[in-house]
């Protein structure tokens, strides 16, 4: 038997969803689509909060059952440029040879809609070795790189490249564990059989308007 979901995942990513299961949170999927241009000049950390934003509401707004909604957006961030996902096999080759032999950032955006709409984000560090040109086109041939940011997969045969990582695992993945449960605690979602919002957080509610609200934190 299938538990009740307590909440609508807005996603396509498989990643997305094996990561909710790890904490235990049932529930069901409702794939958003949103255009990721970047913004002429879009700091990366107000990209991957406004994507996340448009995609929980987007499903928020068509969802019809009034489960809380929750969507990420993951982003590469190397020299300040944002990389998103490859578009073909030499956008793919482009971005490793990129990463290969130094440190770039993963972003995370979260964003929880319910009544209220709370977000919060992940900055990872991740460091990879020089990797060679043949490795590299090994790499893409592994099928791996396509559908994600950076054109690499941490959780997936890219392990071979991570030399260093400080942050948040989960969240390079695709969804940051963390960050998101503090979220669900907030809207009173049970995890671990608690339902108790965190004493402290700093994670601030944002006004809902359906707008993108983007003040700094
Ligand atoms: C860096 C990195 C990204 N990724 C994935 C996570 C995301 O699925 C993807 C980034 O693209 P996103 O646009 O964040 O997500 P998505 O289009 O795959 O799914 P949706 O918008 O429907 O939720 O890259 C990994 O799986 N491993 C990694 O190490």
């Amino acid at each position: 038997m299938f538990a009740k979901p307590l909440i609508v995942l807005a996603s396509a990513s498989p990643r997305r969803r094996e990561l909710l299961d790890q904490i235990g949170v049932a529930h069901r999927v409702a794939a958003a689509d949103v255009d990721e241009t970047p913004l002429p000049g879009e700091e990366p950390e107000h990209y991957v909060l406004r994507l996340a934003e448009a995609k929980s509401w987007q499903v928020w707004q068509t969802a019809g059952d009034a489960l809380p909604v929750l969507a990420a957006d993951t982003a590469v961030v190397v020299d300040g440029e944002i990389l998103g996902k490859p578009r073909d096999r030499e956008h793919a080759l482009a971005m490793l040879r990129r990463l290969s032999g130094r440190g770039h950032r993963v972003l995370t955006g979260v964003s929880l809609r319910a009544q209220q709409h709370w977000r919060a984000s992940s900055d990872t560090s991740v460091r990879f070795r020089p990797l060679s040109d043949a490795e590299i086109l090994a790499y893409w041939d592994s099928g791996e790189p396509c559908d994600k940011a950076g054109a690499y997969a941490i959780q997936g045969r890219a392990a071979l490249f991570v030399e260093r990582i400080e942050g948040s695992f989960s969240g390079v993945v695709g969804l940051p564990l963390f960050e998101s449960a503090e979220l669900m605690r907030k809207a009173g979602i049970p995890l671990l059989g608690g339902a108790a919002a965190i004493a402290g957080s700093s994670h601030l509610p944002v006004r809902e308007d359906g707008r993108n609200i983007m003040e700094p934190r």
